[in-house]
C-alpha cells in the first residue's frame, strides 16, 4: 500500500506557481484573489487563513474581507459586484457554508463567472458538464491531479463517488466520467452502499462523517481518496475513511490531514493565475478590436 502524499505534491505544484507569478510580476502583473468570510464559524477560520498563507507564499496578493454574521444578502451582493468590477482582483471567493438568512445560490451567481476561482457559478457548472470546462471546483480538480501523478488508470474502471454535493461529489463525478470511467455516484438514500463500494476500483468519499467507511467497504487494491474533514470523539482531525483498516486493504490511499486538503488550496491558487492570464489576454484582444 502507498499513502499519497497530498502535501508534497502541493509543495511542488507550489513551486511552478511561484515561477509563473513570478515572470507575470516582472511584467507588473500580480494576481489578486479576494477571499470573503461571513461571520466566525470556526473551520472557515482556518481554511481562509491556509488560502491566505500559501498566496502570500506563492506572490498571489490575498485579501480576505470579513463581514458579519448579521450581514444582508442585500449588503454581500453589493460587495460582490464593487469587486466584479474591479480589475485588481483576479479571483472571488465566497467562503461555505454562509449564514442561513443569505440564499448560497443567489451569491454565488452574483460572481463574475470569470473571477469564480471556486468554479461553484452555475455558468462553470454548465461548461464542466458540457465537457469544456472552465473554472472547476478545486477540490474535484486536485484529486484528478493526485489521480495523475500517481498513474492511476480512469479509463474503464469502476469509479464510485460516494456523495453529491454541488462543490465536491457532483463536479468529482463529472471528472471522472471524463477520464473515461465508468462512474456511480452515492448518497445517504443509496441502499447497500458497502456493496455498492466493494465494486469501485476508485472510490472517492465526501460525506463528512467521521471514520465511516470501513475495510469492508473497500476492494482489495482499489484506490481510495478520502475528502472529509471531521473531528473525531477526541477532537483530532480525521477523514471519512478508517485509514488504519483501510489502508490494510487499498492499494492507494489519502491521508487526512495531508492528502486532499493542501491539494484543494494549490488548485485554487492556480486558477486564480488562470483567471489573472485571461483578463490579461482578453484586454490586449480588446485593444485589437
Ligand atoms: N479536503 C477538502 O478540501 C474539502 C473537504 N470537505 C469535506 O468533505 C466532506 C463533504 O463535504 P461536502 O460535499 O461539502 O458535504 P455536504 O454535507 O454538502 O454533502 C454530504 C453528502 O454526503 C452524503 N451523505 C451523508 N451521509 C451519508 C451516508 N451515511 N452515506 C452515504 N452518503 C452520505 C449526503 O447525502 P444526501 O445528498 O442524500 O444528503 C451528501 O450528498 C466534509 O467533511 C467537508 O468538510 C469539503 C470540501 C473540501
Ligand atoms: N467557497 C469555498 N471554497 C472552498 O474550497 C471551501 C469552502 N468554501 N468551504 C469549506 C471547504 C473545505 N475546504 C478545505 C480546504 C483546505 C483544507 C486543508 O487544507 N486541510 C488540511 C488540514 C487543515 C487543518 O489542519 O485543519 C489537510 O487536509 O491537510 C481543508 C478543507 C475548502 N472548502
Amino acid at each position: 500500500m502507498t499513502i499519497i502524499d497530498g502535501k508534497m505534491l502541493a509543495e511542488k505544484m507550489q513551486a511552478d506557481l511561484k515561477l509563473k507569478v513570478a515572470r507575470l510580476q516582472s511584467q507588473g502583473i500580480v494576481p489578486g484573489l479576494l477571499v470573503i468570510l461571513v461571520g466566525e464559524d470556526n473551520a472557515s477560520q482556518i481554511y481562509v487563513r491556509n488560502k491566505a498563507r500559501v498566496a502570500d507564499k506563492i506572490g498571489i496578493r490575498s485579501e480576505t474581507l470579513r463581514l458579519a454574521e448579521n450581514v444582508s444578502e442585500q449588503e454581500l451582493l453589493n460587495v460582490i459586484e464593487k469587486y466584479n468590477k474591479d480589475d485588481n482582483w483576479h479571483g472571488i471567493l465566497v467562503q461555505l457554508p454562509l449564514p442561513n438568512h443569505i440564499n448560497e445560490g443567489r451569491i454565488l451567481h452574483a460572481i463574475d463567472p470569470k473571477k469564480d476561482v471556486d468554479g461553484f457559478h452555475s455558468y462553470n457548472m454548465g461548461r464542466l458538464m458540457a465537457g469544456n470546462p472552465a473554472m472547476v471546483p478545486s477540490t474535484p480538480a486536485g484529486i484528478v491531479e493526485m489521480l495523475r501523478a500517481y498513474n492511476v488508470e480512469l479509463s474503464g474502471k469502476r469509479a464510485v463517488v460516494v456523495g453529491r454535493s454541488n462543490i465536491v461529489g457532483k463536479p468529482m463525478a463529472m471528472m471522472l466520467l471524463a477520464e473515461n470511467a465508468t462512474v456511480t455516484i452515492a448518497h445517504s438514500k443509496t441502499e447497500n452502499l458497502a456493496t455498492l463500494t466493494k465494486e469501485a476500483d476508485v472510490l472517492v468519499v465526501a460525506i463528512g462523517r467521521a471514520n465511516f467507511v470501513t475495510a469492508d467497504f473497500i476492494k482489495s487494491g482499489a484506490v481510495v481518496i478520502d475528502v472529509g474533514m471531521n473531528r473525531d470523539e477526541n477532537g483530532k482531525l480525521c477523514g471519512d475513511v478508517k485509514f488504519d483498516e483501510v489502508s490494510e486493504v487499498a492499494s492507494l490511499i489519502t491521508p487526512v490531514p495531508g492528502g486532499v486538503g493542501p491539494m484543494t488550496i494549490t488548485m485554487l491558487m492556480e486558477q486564480t493565475v488562470e483567471a489573472c492570464m485571461k483578463s490579461i489576454n482578453n484586454m490586449t484582444d480588446d485593444r485589437r478590436k
